[in-house]
């Protein structure tokens, strides 16, 4: 197997995403099928997920290159030209030449030979007139246009972070989501602990680094391989969770012997990390509506040897059994993952904002119900792992507006996450000032006794 099998399978899980597959699943579904070696699966991934990022970015050279646009080329021209033009402009350590003959040939070896003139002229003239000062990309005047060309992303999100943090920050925020992203862990305090984690993976020659603050954060430093070939998985002593995501865990702050209900749990990140924080002494209902996602949190309890959680199938809307149940309430509500946007490279192209609005009112139904479940002066922690006000602090300002009996609540102040509290109470990462996932949390405590009834 060579690297051109490795271009290949990239063309058909292009092909694939390009009739609507999940940029992961088809890529995995043709990984598993393939017998590439470890270099040609991280070359395939490479073109696969650069090229679907880079997707407007790419279009716009074709538009200004090609005699035809590039809606109008034949569907597969153009993800074989995505293909080319994606190792000319963003991978530096392939010749020139050979991305311009294995593109070429590319072409014919899928019964495109009539066309393989088109994309031999157009990535030829690409590299004319390329020079070290010089992108051959012309870019418009307009700002909006301008940003979401260059880095590749609709219009409305552009729009939506220029309006939050301005230029310079929309560019950088921009830049940092088409990064390859980094893999954290998740140190399980009952079967081990991080300096010993970190001992296993200095003797298997990984690179790790602990991340600041987080007590239970490890980073991954370079490429590994299979994840579950990595020591300790298999004993359970750590999970893949990424920084971000472990501070909401420490917002809700369970302590042992609660009932804490988690509405949203699935697959699991943080109800395992509840339960470890509980040191597995109290009960955890982890709900969710979708049994396949339930089914990996249960594989995950169970690698992780954690036993105090309950299973709740369904739509957590609609648990009138847990009203004032739990001490405090977890609600890791769907969302818009405009935080994650490096981890999903399709997913800025699935998102819209018909969407978005339709999530904002599941979450506050969600938030509505949740908050019945809790006693009385109990607690609620709110989170998404998006950078959209109408998913956060909209849903909060209204939540807040109409339940009178709750309030912000601040972290203690010797709380791991303290330091990330914003004046108005909430915290909201931004993945290119923390080095970490986007994401929004906040929470909130009852005041009046019984006023949940
Ligand atoms: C952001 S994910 C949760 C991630 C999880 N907390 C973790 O850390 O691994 C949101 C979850 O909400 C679930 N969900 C969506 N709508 C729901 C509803 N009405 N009731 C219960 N779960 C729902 C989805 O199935 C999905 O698993």
């Amino acid at each position: 197997m060579n690297s051109q099998n490795a271009r290949q399978l990239a063309f058909l899980t292009l092909r694939d995403i390009h009739k609507g597959a999940y940029a992961d699943v088809a890529l995995d579904r043709f990984l598993r099928a393939s017998n590439l070696n470890d270099i040609n699966r991280k070359f395939a991934t490479e073109l696969v997920y650069g090229s679907v990022r880079r997707q407007r970015t790419l279009d716009a050279i074709i538009d200004q290159l090609g005699k035809k646009k590039a809606h109008q080329q034949p569907t597969d021209i153009r993800t074989i030209l995505h293909l080319g033009l994606y190792q000319l402009r963003y991978l530096t350590n392939i010749p020139v030449s050979a991305v311009i003959n294995t593109t070429v040939e590319l072409a014919k070896e899928n019964k495109f030979a009539g066309l393989s003139g088109v994309v031999n002229a157009l990535l030829r003239q690409y590299d004319r007139i390329s020079t070290p000062n010089q992108d051959p990309l012309i870019l418009p005047e307009n700002l909006v246009e301008r940003l979401g060309i260059f880095y590749s992303f609709p219009d409305w999100i552009i729009e939506l972070w220029l309006k939050q943090w301005g230029e310079a920050e929309t560019e950088k925020l921009c830049d940092w989501m088409n990064q390859t992203p980094a893999i954290d862990l998740r140190i399980n305090p009952l079967k081990t602990t991080i300096e010993e984690v970190e001992t296993a993976f200095k003797a298997a020659d990984i690179l790790v680094r602990k991340i600041p603050h987080l007590p239970q954060a490890l980073r991954l430093m370079g490429s590994t391989g299979a994840i579950q070939k990595l020591p300790g998985f298999q004993e359970g002593f750590w999970t893949v969770q990424d920084s971000s995501a472990q501070m909401v865990t420490h917002l809700l702050d369970p302590q042992p012997g609660e009932i804490i209900i988690d509405a949203c749990a699935a697959p699991g990140g943080k109800t395992t990390h509840i339960v470890e924080l509980m040191q597995d002494v109290g009960k955890v209902w982890s709900c969710d509506r979708t049994p396949s996602r339930l089914k990996k949190l249960q594989q995950n309890a169970q690698r992780l040897g954690l036993k105090s959680i309950e299973i709740c199938t369904g739509d957590s809307r609609n648990f009138s059994q847990f009203t004032n149940l739990a001490d405090r309430i977890l609600l890791d509500v769907p969302c818009s993952g405009l935080g994650t946007l490096h981890r999903h490279a399709d997913a800025r192209w699935r998102q819209t904002p018909e969407n978005v609005k339709e999530l904002a009112i599941l979450q506050k139904e969600l938030l509505d119900s949740g908050s019945k479940y809790v006693k009385p002066g109990g607690i609620l922690v709110y989170s998404t792992c998006t950078l959209h006000p109408l998913e956060n602090e909209q849903v909060i300002k209204d939540f807040l507006a109409s339940h009178p009996n709750w309030q912000i609540e601040l972290p203690a102040a010797n709380s791991p996450i303290y330091s990330f509290v914003a004046p108005e109470g909430w915290i909201k990462v931004l993945p290119h000032r923390e080095q970490m996932d986007g994401f929004f949390m906040v929470r909130l405590r009852s005041t009046a006794e019984g006023f949940n009834k």
